[in-house]
C-alpha cells in the first residue's frame, strides 16, 4: 500500500488528465459530438497517432478560462487527497490557441485553478509550457520567444512534447536555447517514441535538467552510464508507456534497470485517464508490480523535489514535509 506516502508528480499533461466524465459535460455544453473520442467512461484510440487526435479533440472542449481553471482545480484536488504535495502541469497555449483562447487567459485561467486548489488543500504547483514537437520547429520556436517574454510567478519550465518520429532535436534547438536564455527550467520528451539516439540528441543539443520518459536511452548501457553521471533526472510513465506499447508488459520495463544504473527517476502519470491510470496508482505499481520499497519510493519523491523547477525556499519547504513524512 503507497496510499501513506507523500507525492510529487513533475510529467503531467493538464488537458490530458480531464476525466472522460468532465470531456462529456464540457462537449455537450458547446453542442460538440464526442462520440468518435469517448465510449462508455473512457477515450477512444489505439496508438501514438489516434492517441494525439483524442487528445487534441479533449483539449478542443475546453474553450474559456473558467473552463481551464475549473480542470486544473480538480485534478489538483485529486492529487492533493492523495498525499500529493507537489505538481508541475505541463499546459499547452497552442492548445488554447486553436479555441480561441489567447495565450494570457489560457495560463490565467489555469493559474486561478491552481491558486484556488493551493488555498483548498495547500498543494503547490508550478506550470511548464509546452511546444507542440509536430506543429513543427517554427511553431515551436514561436511558442519558446513568446515563452521567454511571458513572466509569470507560476510558469517555471519549458517542454517539447509530440511526435518526436518528426523532425529531429537538432530543429529545435535554437528554441530552447532561447528559453533556457530566459531562465526558464528545460525539459524535454526524448526516448518515448524513439530510441537512444534521440536521447543522446536531446542531451547533445537541449542540455535539460530533465528528460520526459528517455526510457528507450536502456537500449544504449554507454548512454544510460551518461544520464547517471550527468544525474539527468527522468519522468518516467510507466502507465502511459505500456498502454502505448514503449514496452510490451512490465517485465520489460526498464525502470529497476535505470535505479541499479544510479540514473535519478521520478514517478509520473503523464496522461492519466488516456491510461488507464493516475499518479496514485504509479506509485502502486512502483510497490506492486517493480517490487520498490518505500524507502526506494520515497527517494523517487526527493528527487521529483529535487528536480522541480521551484525557488529554492519553496524546494527547502517542500522537501521538510517530505522528511517529516519519512520520518513520521
Ligand atoms: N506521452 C506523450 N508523448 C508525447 N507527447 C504527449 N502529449 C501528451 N502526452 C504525450
Ligand atoms: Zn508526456
Amino acid at each position: 500500500m503507497t496510499s501513506h506516502l507523500m507525492k510529487a508528480e513533475l510529467h503531467c499533461h493538464v488537458e490530458g488528465a480531464a476525466p472522460p466524465a468532465l470531456t462529456l459535460a464540457q462537449a455537450e455544453k458547446y453542442g460538440i459530438d464526442s462520440t468518435k473520442f469517448v465510449r462508455d467512461g473512457g477515450y477512444l484510440w489505439q496508438d501514438f497517432t489516434s492517441f494525439i487526435d483524442c487528445y487534441d479533440f479533449v483539449a478542443s472542449v475546453f474553450r474559456t478560462a473558467e473552463d481551464y481553471a475549473a480542470l486544473a482545480e480538480a485534478y489538483l484536488g485529486e492529487l492533493a487527497a492523495a498525499n500529493t504535495i507537489y505538481s508541475e502541469l505541463f499546459i499547452s497555449p497552442d492548445h488554447g490557441e486553436a479555441v480561441g483562447l489567447s495565450p494570457d487567459d489560457y495560463v490565467g485561467g489555469l493559474a486561478a485553478g491552481v491558486m484556488a486548489a493551493r488555498e483548498k488543500t495547500g498543494i503547490e504547483c508550478r506550470m511548464i509550457i509546452i511546444g507542440e514537437r509536430h506543429l513543427g520547429p517554427e511553431s515551436v520556436l514561436r511558442r519558446a520567444e513568446w515563452a521567454a517574454k511571458f513572466e509569470h510567478p507560476l510558469v517555471t519550465g519549458f517542454n517539447m512534447a509530440g511526435e518526436e518520429r518528426m523532425h529531429r532535436v537538432a530543429d529545435y534547438a535554437r528554441a530552447f536555447d532561447i528559453v533556457r536564455e530566459a531562465g526558464l527550467g528545460i525539459t524535454i520528451h526524448a526516448g518515448e517514441l524513439c530510441g537512444a539516439f534521440s536521447v543522446a540528441d536531446a542531451l547533445d543539443l537541449v542540455r535539460p535538467s530533465r528528460i520526459g520518459h528517455g526510457v528507450r536511452a536502456i537500449e544504449d548501457p554507454d548512454l544510460v552510464k551518461r544520464l547517471a553521471d550527468l544525474g539527468t533526472v527522468l519522468e518516467v510513465c510507466p502507465g502511459s508507456n505500456i498502454s502505448l506499447k514503449v514496452f510490451p508488459d512490465y517485465e520489460s520495463h526498464p525502470l529497476r534497470r535505470f535505479v541499479e544504473a544510479g540514473v535519478r527517476v521520478t514517478l509520473n502519470s503523464d496522461d492519466p485517464p488516456f491510461f488507464h491510470t493516475s499518479l496514485a496508482q504509479e506509485y502502486e505499481t512502483a510497490s506492486k508490480v517493480f517490487g520498490f520499497s518505500d524507502a526506494e519510493i520515497n527517494a523517487m519523491t526527493r528527487t521529483a523535489l529535487e528536480a522541480a523547477f521551484v525557488d529554492e525556499v519553496t524546494r527547502k519547504s517542500l522537501l521538510a514535509k517530505l522528511l517529516a513524512a519519512d520520518w513520521g
